[in-house]
């Protein structure tokens, strides 16, 4: 078995790289629950009433996708459990926790990630991180639309976004659960670029042969068609 997840700032492309890359490996994508998740849409309004709730609804459906992604031969991950606390912390950080929802949130998290040590499959095989810088992060945010993560919405979102970028660095660097590889989001646009798509595949798929995780002589299947 073979576990992938993603990792990066909200936009990167997790989501869509992840259903690229299911694709192409012929493996089945899991994604963050976001348009069916009632408690999003009201954190973006009252970020410091929903921040606690948001976080608990996060953990609880990451920790079901990771026991079904258990259950499948090979799969990728769009988010991985281990971004929670990054979220948490930060939203911690600029006040909108108590100090009992903080010690709730880590006994909690801490808690689940003792269940994952009992699981058969413990860590993910590979982490791929995408990074994007300020711009492209707005650039992503905009075309896709969520009415409610737009700086038109809510001007303090500019901080936020930057703030989550800030958060990120030390993050990817100190994640040590899996081997792990980056992505230059901002320069592969693997949505609408074959040739860069094809690139990041080529890069992905080369981690995974030099971690054995693939036989050298992989291939994609040809009758693999790749989607945007
Ligand atoms: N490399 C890319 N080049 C061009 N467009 C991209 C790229 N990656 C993603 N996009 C576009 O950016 C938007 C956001 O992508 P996506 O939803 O995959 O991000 P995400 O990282 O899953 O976000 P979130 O953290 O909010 O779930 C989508 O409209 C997608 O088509
Ligand atoms: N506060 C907070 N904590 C999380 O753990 C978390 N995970 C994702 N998100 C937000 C970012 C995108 O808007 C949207 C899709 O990723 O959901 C989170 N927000």
């Amino acid at each position: 078995m073979t576990v992938i997840v993603l990792s990066g700032p909200i936009g990167a492309g997790k989501s869509s790289l992840t259903g690229i890359l299911a694709d192409y490996l012929g493996t089945k994508p899991f994604y963050e629950s976001v348009d069916d998740n009632p408690v999003l849409p009201l954190f973006y309004a009252d970020p410091k009433k929903y921040a606690f709730l948001l976080q608990v609804y996060f953990l609880n459906t990451r920790f079901h996708s990771i026991k079904d992604a258990l259950t499948e031969d090979n799969n990728v991950l769009d988010r991985s459990i281990y971004e929670d606390a990054l979220f948490f912390q930060m939203n911690a950080d600029i006040g909108r926790a108590t100090s009992e929802e903080v010690d709730t949130y880590y006994e909690l998290l801490h808690n689940m990630m003792r269940e994952l040590d009992n699981m058969p499959k413990k860590r993910p095989d590979l982490l791929v991180h995408i990074k994007v810088s300020y711009n492209t992060m707005i650039k992503r945010i905009q075309k896709r639309g969520r009415p409610y993560e737009q700086l038109s919405y809510d001007a303090t979102l500019e901080d936020y976004y930057k703030r989550l970028l800030r958060y990120y660095k030390p993050w990817y660097k100190k994640y040590n659960y899996s081997p792990k590889m980056v992505i230059d989001g901002d320069k592969l646009d693997f949505m609408t670029s074959e040739k860069d798509r094809q690139i990041v595949l080529d890069q992905i798929v080369a981690k995974l042969k030099e971690m054995g995780k693939l036989p050298k002589d992989w291939d994609k299947p040809t009758d693999v068609k790749i989607k945007a």
